[in-house]
């Protein structure tokens, strides 16, 4: 089984991003695409994001072995009923949204009989739309396949295969497993940033401006994060629902325990854990999953 022409719907970062991928990588597979935006699609054509773009989502999809799904993961049920009629019987249906669990339910539910193996690719920035995307981003970046259990596993290895021309690493687990992963390490940090930065912005009004003005490196460090699309988080977050608030709880517990150590003056509690998270950090670093992507339409 191999894939010959892929279908994306969605043309912002992520669909922008597999779509100047496969062109850069894998120059023999056909694009096709399709956005519910008209601009959108205007500006996917300007800019060359894949070879066809449709006005219909149908007739993106109609001649399609593979179909990712780049759309917010609040949209995913509606994005896969606009194709249901017109997705070939042995087409491979995937996505990379963010939590995986609500997707698989939701295509299941709109395209009962097809091959349908969710994807999270654990790669993206805080930009959005078709100018954000980059041929590099997958690159060396982890890919999350979580197929429902008896999903057919030569479909799972085509799309693996298509991901690794890519460049992405595979792994493969569990949806449930999945969303209480990715809560801890990507959606809790985005909302703590979303907190932060509407703390100090608050705070800006009784200090006339100075928390935004003297803000160093650790805080436009949040502002960065704090900057991401608000529509794709706002969906993250309403269909991640209960993995965020059982890690949530977590948290909380950690952080009171800090506020605690801080009062009562426990600098080795204090010392401890910044020491451990500083091994994190290097760690992370050591592996090659730190930062080194474009400066693309930073700031900073
Ligand atoms: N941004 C990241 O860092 C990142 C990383 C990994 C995964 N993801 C996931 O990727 C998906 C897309 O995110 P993005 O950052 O590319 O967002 P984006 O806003 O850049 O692009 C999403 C596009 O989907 C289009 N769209 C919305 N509903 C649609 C529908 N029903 N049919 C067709 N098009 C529709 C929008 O018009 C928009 O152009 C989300 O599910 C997100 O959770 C994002
Ligand atoms: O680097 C960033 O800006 C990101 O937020 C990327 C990030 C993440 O949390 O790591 C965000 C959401 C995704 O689903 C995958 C990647």
């Amino acid at each position: 089984m191999s894939i010959d022409r892929v279908a994306i719907i969605g043309l912002g970062l992520l669909g922008g991003s597999i779509g100047r991928a496969v062109a850069q990588h894998a120059p023999a597979i056909a694009t096709s695409g399709y956005d519910a935006d008209p601009a959108v699609r205007a500006k996917a054509r300007e800019l060359g994001l894949v070879a066809t773009i449709s006005n219909t989502a149908a007739d993106a999809v109609r001649d399609a072995d593979l179909v990712v799904l780049c759309v917010p993961v609040g949209a995913m049920a509606a994005a896969a009923r606009d194709i249901a009629e017109a997705l070939p019987p042995q087409a491979i249906v995937s996505d990379v949204g963010s939590s995986k669990q609500s997707v698989l339910d939701d295509l299941r539910a709109a395209l009962p009989g097809h091959a349908v193996i969710p994807a999270h690719p654990v790669a993206g920035t805080e930009q959005s739309g078709p100018e954000a995307g980059f041929a590099s981003l997958f690159e060396n970046r982890w890919c999350i396949l979580t197929p429902p259990e008896g999903a057919d596993e030569a479909a799972v290895e085509t799309l693996s295969e298509f991901w690794r021309k890519l460049g992405a690493r595979i792994e493969i687990m569990d949806a449930e497993h999945h969303d209480l992963v990715l809560a801890v390490t990507s959606h809790i940090p985005h909302l703590i940033a979303y907190t932060i930065v509407g703390t100090a912005s608050d705070l800006e009004e009784v200090t006339r401006g100075e928390v935004i003005k003297y803000s160093a490196g650790g805080f436009r460090d949040f502002t960065r994060i704090a900057a991401s699309d608000p529509t794709m988080w706002r969906d993250v977050f309403l269909n991640n629902k209960s993995a965020v608030l059982e890690m949530l709880g977590r948290f909380t517990e950690d952080l009171t325990a800090l506020q605690r150590a801080i009062r009562s003056g426990d600098g080795d509690k204090l010392h401890d854990l910044f020491s451990r998270t500083r091994a994190i950090r290097r760690g992370i670093i050591e592996e090659g999953q730190d930062d080194e992507r474009p400066d693309f339409g930073r700031e900073h």
